[in-house]
């Protein structure tokens, strides 16, 4: 093992958020993330639970810098970044993206879906025929047919657009990409296809995932580590299979207890999976 497979990829450490309150004064803040510290390595998928207003989006708009730090710092491959603004900012669009729960509101319907998905890379100076090249790959990739690259996002599903958002992400071949609530607006059977394809990609590319979930089945799904968030602080922080096995924290059982098991043998099958990918490095560029 490598210095760089121990490292951690993107390193949170000690972070506090505060928004305006401003049912308690003009210049009253409320602390919305409060000492929060976790890791994720290369090629790692770390999921992040929590119920609604736990402050999990308000993480990863901390890490994409649109949220400002009141205390803590955020690193990215060894390199602070969360005090960058401006062009330094944009530059990480090569190693860090995102995807948000709602493909409608972050896919610019007038675009087709050859410019939506092209259009960081066109900025970057990436030639059309070499683009082009990229483009019927992406689309393989994410598995959606290449005439969809002349359509637009109306003309899709939500799953599907989803699909486009992912291709887009990927197009710059980031290190890491924030997913945010992703299959949240999805019924089960596309949230599952989504969750199969982001294992898939991750395999293939060594993309690492910070995902964000209110549903700890899916969380459980996906997660080689998961993040339990409860008003702002860090409950738990571990291996997916321990944390659920043994939670430490009374909430973390609470919404284990909600959180059904859809299909048994499919989550045994995909704990294996993820116990391979753990102990044989070969299998997976995760590495404990
Ligand atoms: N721009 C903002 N201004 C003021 N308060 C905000 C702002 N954005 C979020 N908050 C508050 O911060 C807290 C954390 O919100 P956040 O959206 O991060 O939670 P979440 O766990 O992602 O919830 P959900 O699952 O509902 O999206 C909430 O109390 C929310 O009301």
């Amino acid at each position: 093992m490598t210095n760089a497979d121990t490292l951690p990829l993107l390193d949170v450490r000690g972070v506090c958020v505060d928004y305006p309150d401003r049912s308690r004064g003009r210049r009253a803040t409320t602390r919305v993330l409060d000492d929060v510290s976790l890791t994720v390595r290369p090629g790692e998928t770390v999921g992040l639970v929590g119920e609604s207003g736990s402050g999990k989006s308000t993480l990863g708009r901390a890490v994409l810098g649109l949220a400002p730090l009141a205390a803590g710092g955020i690193r990215l491959g060894g390199r602070a970044i969360s005090g960058l603004t401006g062009a330094a900012r944009r530059r990480l669009a090569g190693e860090l993206q995102v995807v948000f729960q709602d493909p409608q509101g972050s896919l610019n319907p007038a675009m087709s879906v050859r410019d939506i998905v092209l259009e960081p890379v066109i900025a970057a100076g990436t030639p059309r025929a070499e683009a082009e090249r990229e483009l019927r790959v992406l689309l393989d990739r994410v598995h959606l047919p290449a005439d969809t690259a002349d359509r637009y996002p109306g003309e899709f599903s939500g799953g599907q657009r989803q699909r486009i958002a992912i291709a887009r992400a990927l197009v710059r071949r980031p290190r890491l990409i924030v997913c945010d609530e992703i299959v949240s607006a999805l019924d089960l059977s596309t949230q599952a296809r989504i969750l199969d394809l982001l294992v898939e990609i991750q395999d293939d590319t060594g993309v690492a995932l910070l995902f964000t979930s209110h549903d700890l089945a899916v969380i459980r799904a996906i997660s080689h580590r998961v993040a339990v968030l409860y008003r702002g602080r860090l409950l738990e922080f571990g291996d997916v299979r321990d944390v659920t096995a043994s939670p430490a924290d009374p909430y973390t059982r609470r919404l284990l207890m909600a959180a059904p098991v859809a299909d048994p043998a499919r989550q045994r099958e995909r704990r294996a999976a993820y116990r391979a990918a753990f102990t044989d490095p070969a299998a997976s560029p995760v590495t404990t």
